[in-house]
């Protein structure tokens, strides 16, 4: 089985889908650490982020590894752990840019596509076009402040500039970002972490052992 977590920024996807994939006993899937991990290294060479050809060539000279585990995704350059320095705000401000460029789309979409199922996978177009079979689809959103509120432990910046950075990378995500037609739409603002996965979880189709 797989399902497909999709949604807007800060929204709570990783959370989420590591909740889900724990109650299942599968791994979840962090379509974004990829992209965030491609910036990553275009950022450390010191690449235009605006260049795919460059960009391309070294992400392929440097390959990249997804761990996904239901806890949590690590990402490996060979034996170098890249996971830790993922989450900064300049890696933040760079994604976007990364991720509108087709060659990197594809290179990341066939890493996905690669992995053996059963698995949840959470991002922006995980539902439309990486897993368009997957069996249940989600997507969830809340306000850009509350959205900013709840990250706002996990970054140096206040509320505001963190809305402010969240509102500009939704705008330069809108392309790849709309729900599936068949996804569930979730408003997380008004519940906990928790209501979001069970509400999740209640919705699956009916497991059998061997699905
Ligand atoms: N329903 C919720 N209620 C309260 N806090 C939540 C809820 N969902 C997520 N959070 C918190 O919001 C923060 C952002 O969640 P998370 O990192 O899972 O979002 P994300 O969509 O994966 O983010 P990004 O798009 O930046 O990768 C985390 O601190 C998480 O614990
Ligand atoms: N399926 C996806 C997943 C991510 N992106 C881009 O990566 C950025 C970081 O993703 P997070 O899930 O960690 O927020 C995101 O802002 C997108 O630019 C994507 O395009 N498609």
């Amino acid at each position: 089985m797989i399902v497909t977590i999709d949604g807007v920024a800060a929204s709570g996807k990783s959370s989420v889908s590591s909740g889900v994939a724990r109650a299942l006993g599968v791994p979840y899937v962090s379509s974004g650490l990829l992209y965030r991990a491609a910036t990553l290294l275009g950022l450390e060479a010191g690449l235009d982020l605006h260049g795919a050809a460059k960009l391309l060539a070294h992400l392929q000279a440097h390959p990249l590894r997804l761990e996904p585990l239901a806890g949590g995704n690590r990402v490996w350059q060979g034996e170098r752990e890249l996971t830790g320095g993922l989450h900064s705000t300049r890696v933040d401000a760079g994604v976007s840019v990364v991720a509108a460029l087709p060659d990197v789309r594809g290179w990341v979409d066939a890493q996905l596509r690669a992995l053996p199922a059963p698995f949840v996978a959470e991002g922006r177009d995980m539902g439309t076009t990486v897993f368009p079979q997957a069996q249940a689809k989600f997507y969830l959103t809340a306000s850009p402040r509350i959205r900013a509120q709840r990250r706002a432990s996990e970054r140096p910046e206040d509320v505001p500039a963190i809305e402010a950075a969240l509102v500009r990378r939704d705008l330069l995500d809108r392309v790849q970002s709309a729900p599936a037609p068949d996804a569930v739409v979730i408003d997380t603002g008004p519940l906990t972490l928790d209501g979001v996965i069970q509400t999740v979880l209640a919705q699956l189709p009916q497991r059998t052992p061997s699905a």
